[in-house]
């Protein structure tokens, strides 16, 4: 049996609010998404965008696709507009995609208030532009708009809006729940009823959007009932709520269903790949995403662990390695031993049978973060303290001495909103036999005694160099004490390869953040295979 799995990202999905595509992305995110193994990407609306004109013309000759074919969407003909004289339907001819996607109308009331038309002239509006595009050897796909809504409404007209596409040549009609408005039976019902309208011949498609938080329930369901043709986008990218996530779509579908969709077994690397489109559109991956978020395999709650040291399909709906992902170990005041022991070896630590020292991390863990630390948002130091516990130091690069800061404004310039503040730091510590004073200057304190303690280390360590801080958050953790809260910091490193977090609690932001900097250089030089000088 054909079926087809659309992937929508660069069309529908470029709808999301913020979202805005360059060419050069799209022609970035196209191969992914060939990689990925969908059988087919729709480019944008030719003719209407010009952006999307310019990515069929250059698509033409710099994409190379082995497993997907390209298709252009647009819309029928517009009423009362003969439909060879209609420049949106010869733009959509001039991409020279193999594919054409049209959009109609299929509720009767869009036709008549948005379109401002008959029944008549919608219906042929569908017809005529089907007939004229496959007549000119392109394949069409009809996008059947608000058709749920349509035939709850009238059933009549919706079922003549898809027959007149399937007698007019359309390979597939694909119902659309536009405003994202159905619940799974609901679908079924119309997916089911028009099959008996239509026969089994017809191959009926699904366009989902999330406004209810069904759009992959919903898909599922149209399949379910028959349809041989699922349309969605990576990482539920779309308007409003988003399009149906077309990755739990096909992983519900090959791997609860026994389904084979995408070419090359790419569902195994779809994690990959939706982190990298993530990356191309700028915006952040959400963590708790379904199959492919950082957290979809994370465990946190001590018994689950327990389990899983057992057998880690006693926690698991899946292997995570069929969607491209991994199990990951969070150690927080939730662990048990075995979660440390498991965390342990995720780190590279065989801890088996090491019982009076699991117990031991495990208080210290549950202790400190009573204390306001949090260790699963900070595997880096995490990783330290387990070190410490295990050998009973901590790697000796440097010794702080004392640190100091001043912050202060210049005159006239230090009054409320908007005052010009500058921040100095100096840090005294020993490395490498010596003694070193630095100073640093910054936009604030944190800021200016960063760069003191880099001043000071990388003379004895240029590996430091390489160290970017690239996310610094802060929360105040017993609101009721106002100013005299304590403090949580987290930071993010990376050196290009690498990205670790650590963590600093602290009466103020300063001692936090300087908690956590210290640790975000040891793990660094740590894991640099840089030993203490
Ligand atoms: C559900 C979906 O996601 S469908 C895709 C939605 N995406 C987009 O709209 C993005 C691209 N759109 C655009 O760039 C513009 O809206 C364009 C170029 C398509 C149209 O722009 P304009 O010509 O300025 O028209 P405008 O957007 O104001 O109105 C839509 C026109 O299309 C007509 N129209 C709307 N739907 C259809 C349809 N399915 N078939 C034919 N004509 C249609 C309307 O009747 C209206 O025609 P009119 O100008 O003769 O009154
Ligand atoms: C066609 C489309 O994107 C929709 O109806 O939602």
């Amino acid at each position: 049996m054909t079926f087809d799995v659309y992937d929508t990202t660069l069309r529908d999905g470029a709808q999301q609010e913020g979202m805005n595509l360059t060419v050069a992305d799209k022609l970035a995110i196209a191969p992914l998404l060939d990689e990925l193994g969908v059988g087919f990407i729709e480019g944008g609306w030719p003719g209407a965008i010009p952006k999307d004109t310019e990515f069929f013309r250059r698509a033409r000759t710099e994409l190379i696709l082995k497993n997907a074919v390209l298709a252009a969407f647009g819309s029928t003909r517009k009423a009362g507009v003969a439909v060879a004289d209609d420049p949106q339907v010869r733009a959509l001819l001039d991409s020279e995609a193999a594919v054409l996607t049209l959009v109609a109308k299929s509720d009767v009331r869009h036709v008549e208030r948005a379109l401002k038309t008959s029944r008549a002239e919608g219906l042929a509006m569908i017809t005529d532009t089907v007939r004229f595009l496959v007549a000119e050897g392109r394949r069409v796909i009809l996008d059947a708009e608000h058709f749920f809504d349509g035939y709850r409404f009238d059933p009549v007209f919706a079922t003549d809006a898809a027959r007149a596409a399937f007698d007019a040549g359309a390979e597939v009609v694909t119902l659309c729940d536009t405003n994202g408005g159905m619940l799974p039976d609901r679908v079924t019902d119309v997916v089911g009823a028009l099959r008996a309208a239509l026969g089994e011949g017809p191959r009926l498609g699904m366009h989902a959007h999330n406004d209810t938080g069904c759009a992959v329930a919903n898909s599922l369901a149209a399949v379910d009932a028959g349809a041989s043709h699922v349309q969605g986008c990576v990482n539920g990218y779309g308007e409003r709520t988003g399009n149906a996530d077309l990755v739990a779509i096909v992983a519900n579908l090959e791997l609860k269903l026994g389904m084979d969709l995408l070419a090359d077994g790419g569902l195994r690397e779809s994690t990959r790949i939706a982190h990298a489109i993530a990356e191309i559109t700028n915006i952040a991956p959400f963590q708790r995403q379904p199959y492919v978020g950082a957290s979809a395999f994370a465990h946190k709650g001590g018994l689950h662990a327990a389990a899983i040291k057992v057998d880690p399909d006693l926690y698991q709906h899946i292997d995570p390695k069929a969607v491209g992902n991994d199990m990951r170990m969070l150690v927080s005041d939730m662990a048990g031993r075995a979660a440390v022991e498991l965390k342990g070896r995720e780190l590279g630590f065989d801890l088996t049978g090491q019982a009076e020292l699991l117990t031991r991390v495990t208080n210290r863990v549950k202790e400190s973060e009573a204390g306001g630390y949090t260790y699963d948002a900070a595997d880096a130091s995490f990783e330290l303290l387990l070190r410490e516990e295990l050998t009973g130091e901590r790697p000796a690069y440097f010794e702080v001495e004392s640190w100091r800061t001043i912050v202060e404004t210049q005159p006239g310039q230090g009054q409320g909103r908007g005052a010009l503040a500058s921040a100095e730091a100096t840090v005294k510590l020993r490395a490498g036999g010596e003694r070193f004073v630095s100073t640093g200057e910054g936009n604030g304190p944190v800021n200016a005694l960063d760069q003191a303690l880099r001043l000071a280390l990388t003379r004895i360590y240029p590996e430091i160099d390489r160290f970017e801080l690239t996310d610094f958050k802060v929360r105040i953790l017993d609101t009721e004490q106002g100013t005299d809260s304590t403090t949580r910091v987290l930071v993010v490193t990376t050196d290009g390869e690498r990205t670790w977090s650590t963590v600093g609690v602290g009466p103020n932001i300063i001692e936090a953040s300087w908690e956590a900097l210290l640790d975000a250089h040891v793990f660094g030089l740590l894991h640099a295979g840089v030993e203490p000088r």
